[in-house]
């Protein structure tokens, strides 16, 4: 009889999947076309569509909680059900389920347009983020210049958000009680299966803690030597906007200045990709000839015929880049405003992660093509950019050109891979502690700007450069807190893709513990058909098991931990104590003189 009943479940998941792959490739299709032509006409038909989609969604959760699916013995037919038993935001009666959507697609939108005026000519005001304000940061060694852009954009893309984002957080978290949770900081934390992911993330911070605030003091010094200790203070937070980024999440474009060894040549391959005529079309080729390399698959024709990879002329566009999966098997796309430069190579190798990704789960079931967990699919292209970025990898591919690998070149390397990674994990954990305290009312409107620069300052140890108020809403200025995505992914991946680098380097022969001709830094991977059918391998899984069996299958160990990418820095950590000591340079920050509670 048990039998029976379990085989027509699965009949009935199966064609229930099968329907909701139709409604989200439907649903993909509409939001790509808002987001690459961003007009109210689009916004409306995008709106309309998951409307209609969630009716159909509804009817089916009805159908689906007749099962009495928690008795069946197969456990991916009673994972399949348990995803289907969420609703998700349909669970909303219409009219606040299309206030939600209008909230996040106006603040999306926002700040996808925002523009502001330039500082060396106020009557230019058509500077967009990307790239003229990305490239302003990427180059400006002018505070004055850099206070102006970082004041202008925080007002455009943040302050001008509040409204929306605060409507947002009440019908969210309305969704949230309509599924069982107690608000959506459970709800994004669910995602991650484990009990205690909150104390997983705390652990881990304290974990890097010690390397990072060494990596802090460090820079502080190096900035202080450049613009003098009245711009920079010896013992203080260091001001935000003279980070080389926006939000001062990674710090790759100051490398040129504060690198430890400056007589060694620069490792930024951005004027090496100009020089050689690098075109964006190039970039992903390469990144896709590295995937090829490892025996991984190749990206199929609507890729190349359906991606938009340079920011068009004729039309507004969420630049920020994105991967697509249409669940229809074949059609997959990126929209990036890819810029010729070092970052974006990395950027590049990122989101053809994503594709790889969609393309290696292809076979699943719809509802498990996805990430085993959302960090896994932040951590696949990143992982293989750790090959790519290393100086055998930009040797071979004629980026640097060959200098003796010594000491110092190696300390100069692993010390623009922690300004690109170590400094990220303190910038990521700070944007969804901040939205967990907003999700749970622990921090109310009144407090939303206080309480974000009080958390920036105790993590990041970063202050804004002038003078904060509640007229101010600086976290929106950041893309996923105006666009609704989840961050905690992203502190996840910076962990985890140094765990798979390891594993995949050690399969490849690239990597033996305690041999120095074998060191984690020097690794490349490329071509190494063992490593890719490695990671194929875990790939192919997608959600269909919990993230621990996936993480177990690349790397034999079943849990997130900072051992790989502790090891990868060891060497920078002990130059950068013995460099701080012999500075005498104060490790960590006192409190900020800048108002901003
Ligand atoms: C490139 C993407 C698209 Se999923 C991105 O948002 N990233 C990649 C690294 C961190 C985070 C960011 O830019 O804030
Ligand atoms: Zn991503």
């Amino acid at each position: 009889e048990l039998e029976a009943l379990e085989h027509e479940g699965r009949e009935y998941i199966l064609q229930l999947d099968k329907a909701a792959g139709l409604r989200k490739n439907r649903a993909n299709l509409a939001e790509w076309n808002y987001t690459a032509n961003i007009t109210k006409e689009n916004e409306e038909k995008w709106i309309q569509l998951r409307l209609e989609i969630s009716k159909q969604d509804k009817l089916a959760w009805e159908e689906t909680k007749m099962y009495k699916w928690q008795g069946f013995q197969d456990n991916s037919l009673k994972r399949m059900f348990k995803k289907y038993s969420e609703l998700g935001v349909a669970a909303l009666p219409d009219d606040k389920y299309k206030q939600l959507m209008r909230s996040v697609s106006g603040m999306e939108a926002n700040y996808a347009t925002s523009k502001i005026c330039s500082f060396k000519n106020e009557t230019k005001c058509d500077l967009a983020l990307e790239p003229d304000i990305t490239e302003i940061f990427a180059k400006s060694l002018d505070p004055e210049e850099l206070k102006h852009t970082w004041v202008e954009w925080h007002k455009a893309a943040g302050a001008k958000a509040r409204s929306n984002f605060t409507q947002y957080v009440q019908l969210y978290n309305e969704a949230a009680k309509l599924n069982d949770y107690k608000d959506v900081a459970d709800w994004w934390q669910a995602d991650y299966e484990v009990p205690n992911f909150e104390e997983q993330l705390a652990k881990l911070w304290d974990d890097v803690k010690p390397l990072y605030q060494q990596l802090h003091a460090y820079v502080r010094k190096r900035l202080r030597d450049k613009y003098g200790d009245h711009v920079v203070s010896a013992k203080g937070p260091i001001p935000a906007h003279l980070l080389g980024n926006m939000w001062a999440q990674t710090w790759n474009n100051i490398e040129s200045f504060t690198r430890p060894y400056p007589d060694k040549k620069e490792l930024d391959i951005t004027q090496a990709m100009k020089d050689q005529k690098y075109t964006p079309l190039k970039m992903f080729q390469m990144s896709d000839e590295f995937f090829r390399s490892l025996n991984l698959t190749a990206m199929p024709e609507k890729f190349w015929k359906n991606s938009i990879i340079e920011k068009p002329t004729d039309r507004e566009i969420v630049c920020h880049a994105s991967a697509w999966d249409f669940y229809d098997g074949e059609d997959f796309r990126i929209k990036m405003c890819t810029r010729v430069a070092g970052e974006q190579l990395r950027t590049v190798h990122h989101e053809m992660g994503h594709v790889q990704y969609y393309l290696q789960y292809r076979h699943q079931p719809f509802v498990f093509r996805e990430g085993a967990n959302p960090g896994f699919h932040e951590a696949v292209g990143d992982t293989i950019a750790l090959s790519v970025s290393s100086p055998k990898h930009l040797r071979s591919i004629g980026l640097i050109n060959g200098d003796a690998e010594d000491e110092q070149t190696e300390i100069n390397q692993l010390y623009k891979m922690g300004i690109d990674k170590i400094v990220f994990l303190p910038f990521a954990y700070t944007l969804d502690l901040f939205r967990y305290g907003v999700f749970r009312g622990s921090t109310p409107p009144e407090d939303y700007n206080c309480h974000f620069w009080r958390l920036r300052e105790a993590l990041q140890g970063v202050e804004p450069p002038v003078n904060r108020t509640e007229e101010d809403f600086d976290a929106a200025a950041k893309y996923h807190v105006s666009a609704n995505v989840e961050y905690a992914r992203y502190y996840v991946s910076f962990i985890i893709q140094f765990q798979f680098h390891r594993a995949l380097c050690n399969i490849a022969g690239e990597y033996v513990p305690e041999d120095v001709t074998r060191k984690l830094v020097d690794c490349d991977i490329y071509r190494s058909v063992a490593a890719g059918n490695a990671l194929a391998n875990m790939l192919k899984m997608g959600s269909s098991k919990p993230w621990p069996d996936a993480m177990e299958a690349l790397t034999g160990q079943r849990a997130m931990r900072a051992d790989g990418l502790l090891e990868y820095f060891r060497p920078l950590y002990d130059w950068l104590l013995a460099e701080n000591q012999r500075t005498g340079e104060h490790i960590g920050w006192q409190p900020s003189n800048i108002q901003y509670c």
